[in-house]
């Protein structure tokens, strides 16, 4: 289980490569280092593999996870920072900008898990990157891989209705002739 909740869901199982990245700002290193256990031990338990992208701080990871997603091909990702509230109201700004470009990119159909820590202070921020506490990190992993079980599950070829193609012929509308041969 991740966070508070008390739902564990079994992680899913992939029957082909799959590949993901884990964007990470680290900010604080030391809470960079555990969330990146975190992440990777679930990655690893559900025999994904990963590679971890590092931008400075959390508003570039949005930016970084589009650019990936448009040159490169993971399969999804897990973006992990940590935003502790300092005195002004850039907190704010770093809060919700970072997640709301991460819920637009997910819209548009990309698998990100959002692990971006944000925080009053550094002690609930180590409590929330430790795997053995909180494991908000572990949290986000586990979302990115049911986002592309999903997107898997829903993508598959659909039967139904409609003429299905055949490999070996090419079908042309009005053809008295018959199927050509390809
Ligand atoms: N204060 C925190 C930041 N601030 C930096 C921004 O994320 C960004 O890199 C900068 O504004 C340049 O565009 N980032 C964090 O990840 N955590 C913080 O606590
Ligand atoms: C979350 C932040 O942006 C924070 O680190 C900035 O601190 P401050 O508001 O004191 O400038």
């Amino acid at each position: 289980m991740a966070g508070h909740s008390d739902n564990d869901m079994a992680l899913p199982r992939f029957d082909k490569p799959t590949k993901v990245a884990i964007v990470i700002a680290p900010y604080y290193t030391a809470i960079a280092q555990a969330q990146i256990a975190a992440a990777a031990a679930v990655l690893e338990l559900a025999g994904v593999s990963h590679e971890v992208i590092e931008v400075p701080g959390s508003l570039e990871i949005p930016t970084a996870i589009g650019i990936a997603h448009r040159l490169s091909n993971f399969d999804g990702f897990v973006a992990l920072g940590c935003v502790i509230r300092g005195a002004t109201s850039h907190y704010d700004v770093v809060v919700n900008e970072s997640s709301r470009a991460l819920t637009l990119l997910g819209l548009q159909g990309i698998c990100i898990g959002n692990g971006i820590i944000t925080v009053e202070t550094r002690e609930q921020a180590e409590e929330r990157a430790d795997a053995a506490r909180l494991n908000t990190a572990g949290g986000a992993a586990q979302a990115a891989l049911h986002l592309i079980a999903l997107t898997r599950r829903f993508g598959q070829p659909k039967g139904g209705i409609g003429f299905k193609t055949r490999p070996d012929v090419i079908e042309v509308a009005g053809d008295n002739e018959g199927p050509a041969s390809a």
